[in-house]
């Protein structure tokens, strides 16, 4: 049975964040992601959580500064202590919520900088907070991101991913494989999907090219759905994408 989890930073945008946990809940949702919810205490996250009946699927290491263009602290050396003590703060919000996996945006390469410091400093900080999470019982996920979306974002390959991931060498660092990311970048989605499986902790779902839901672009995510049953894909499937009008009336694509 395929389970979806409705990504609150991109449904319901016409509801204040706290207000898209009972919107999701009422179009039959029992999952929720989101990039992070830092702004707000994590007992008022789990409250909102358990008043309506949902599960925490998934939610980002703390990303930096979002409004300043910052896509994730990882990968950049002089930000390594903050990074560290953002993995204790996502622990905290990971037990409180009973969240179980948390993504790590890699970053943004500085323009000149240095490639493989930003990958040394990526691979250090995966170690370090790979092992932090494991110790929580909580997986780590890294995402490749498509580089006409955000450009200059470190990782953006599935291969890219598997060379970082035998650097790192943990066996609790996870792909967080976004099928719309990856149709931009590399297309081939079910092969990729079956060979990556032991690896791939959480998909993601929208459409290409517009980034709304699936139906309205190339992917044809009913096969894409059939593979993932076929495979027994037992993760969360994310609804990360902009609705192409009111988010409520954008759930056709839902297999019955
Ligand atoms: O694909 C995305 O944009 C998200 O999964 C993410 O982690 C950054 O917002
Ligand atoms: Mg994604």
């Amino acid at each position: 049975m395929l389970r979806f989890s409705a990504n609150l930073s991109m449904l319901y945008p016409q509801h204040a964040f706290l207000d898209r946990f009972a919107a999701a809940a009422a179009d039959g949702f029992k999952g929720v992601e989101y990039v992070g919810a830092y702004d707000y205490p994590a007992t008022q996250i789990a409250d909102v959580l358990r008043e309506n009946g949902l599960t925490q699927a998934l939610f980002n290491l703390p990303v930096g500064d979002w409004v300043a263009g910052e896509r994730g602290i990882a990968c950049l050396p002089e930000r390594r202590d903050e990074f560290r003590s953002s993995v204790d703060q996502a622990i905290g919000y990971a037990y409180e919520t009973g969240c179980k996996q948390v993504n790590c945006l890699a970053g943004i390469a500085p323009s000149g900088a240095d490639r493989d410091e930003l990958e040394t400093t990526l691979v250090s900080n995966l170690q370090f907070a790979a092992a932090r999470f494991a110790d929580a019982g909580i997986k780590l996920l890294l995402e490749p991101i498509n580089t006409k979306d955000m450009p200059g974002y470190l990782i953006n390959t599935t291969d890219h991913y598997e060379a970082i991931a035998a650097r790192v060498g943990s066996d609790n660092l996870y792909l967080q494989y976004d099928f719309y990311h990856m149709q931009i970048m590399q297309g081939d989605l079910i092969r990729t999907l079956e060979r990556l499986q032991p690896r791939i902790a959480h998909v993601q779902i929208a459409d290409n090219p517009g980034r709304h839901e699936p139906g309205t672009g190339e992917i044809n995510y009913a096969n894409i759905f059939t593979a993932l049953s076929r495979l027994g894909y037992a993760g969360w499937i994310g609804a990360e994408y902009r609705p192409s009008g009111d988010t409520s009336s954008s759930f056709g694509w839902v297999p019955e």
